[in-house]
């Protein structure tokens, strides 16, 4: 478990103190992958590089299954960035160094291995990434999703507890991309490692996070389940990330519905509701129309969800939410 409690965070520029970070607390649990999406300057990168003290706290606590880690003594910080690892956008990776030196290498730091056991566990490490045909190379040899799995093994080499992202997959496309966070997936479930990430895309946090935080101007502005967040995004920074990454536009759709008749209601379905056929059995059974004005349905990581606006006359309306609401699914009148 990690647990940020009002953590605050200023730079000093030249006597003045730059603020980045207004007292945040976060809890994450441990073996979840939880998600950090911002704009530029919102704060997220020094609030990932606070969790493995790259940047000390101006004030507030950052614990780490219990230890506060500004607390923690020379010797003390070097296990806990064992415990830590982290990747970068840019994969940080040393070019004159070959792809197995560069997994090798904090594991001659730590020091705890034989030469014939670093062989072993980077062999390992570059199976598990997929990479073991590339151990000679150097990194200029290597695509960039390529080069994002020797960090991924770099970062795994001395068996850390936590993985933490600083917008791992930035400069990737969208391919490379998906296949660098199914990656992260499948390491997250084999290892039961807790994954920390930031980024920009909404669709980073779709893909693969249980949690997520936005975090504006140094602020968690909205926290919660993705799903949640996802389908019922309710600070204005929230809206634009998820109605940007759906392609809404939330104004215009108002305006397109002033001509419908009928009463306007959103529903939101999540898990197995998602593709039972109840829309034309409850209208069949109120006797109601409906006509679909927009939708989606979607995978937010393992669960499938869907979104539908409809326009609803008839007979019973009221009936037909009741029965939509006793089915589990949300309903939200709109007008
Ligand atoms: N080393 C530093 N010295 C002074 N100010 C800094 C430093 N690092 C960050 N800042 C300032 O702190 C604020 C938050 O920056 P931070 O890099 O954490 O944001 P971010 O959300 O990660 O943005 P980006 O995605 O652009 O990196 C910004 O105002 C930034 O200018």
């Amino acid at each position: 478990m990690i647990k940020l409690e009002n953590v605050s965070k200023a730079y000093r520029v030249d006597g003045r103190d730059i603020p980045a970070l207004a007292g945040v607390s976060l809890s994450i649990t441990a073996g979840s992958v939880f998600g950090i999406i911002g704009h530029s300057g919102a704060g997220k990168s020094t609030l990932i590089r606070l969790i493995n003290l790259l940047e000390r706290p101006t004030g507030g606590r950052i614990l780490l299954d219990g230890d506060d880690v500004t607390e923690l003594n020379a010797s003390a910080l070097r296990g806990l960035r064992q415990q830590v690892g982290m990747i970068f956008q840019h994969f940080n990776l040393l070019g004159s160094k070959t792809i197995g030196e560069n997994v090798a290498f904090p594991l001659k730091i730590a020091g705890t291995l034989n030469k014939a056991q670093i062989t072993q566990r980077v062999d390992e490490l570059l199976a598990l990434v997929g990479l073991s045909d590339h151990r000679d190379k150097y990194p200029a040899q290597l695509s960039g999703g390529q080069k994002q799995r020797v960090g991924i093994a770099r970062a795994l080499a001395n068996r850390p507890k936590v993985l933490l992202c600083d917008e791992a997959t930035s400069a990737l496309d969208p391919q490379t991309t998906q296949s660098v966070l199914q990656l992260l997936l499948d390491i997250n479930k084999q290892l039961g490692l807790t994954i920390v990430l930031i980024t920009h895309e909404m669709d980073v946090i779709r893909t693969i996070c249980d949690r997520v935080a936005v975090i504006d101007g140094g602020l968690i502005v909205e926290e919660g389940p993705v799903t949640q967040v996802f389908l019922h995004p309710k600070h204005p920074t929230t809206r634009r990330f998820v109605f940007e990454a759906e392609h809404i536009d939330e104004n215009k759709q108002y305006d397109d519905y002033k001509h419908v008749e009928g009463k306007i209601v959103r529903l939101t379905f999540i898990g197995n509701s998602t593709y039972q056929p109840i829309l034309g059995s409850v209208a069949r059974d109120c006797a109601v129309d409906f006509s679909i004005l927009a939708g989606r349905i979607e995978r937010i990581k393992d669960t499938p969800c869907g979104q539908l606006t409809l326009a609803l006359s008839g007979r019973d309306v009221d009936a037909a939410l009741a029965r939509f609401s006793a089915e589990g699914i949300d309903v939200e009148v709109l007008r």
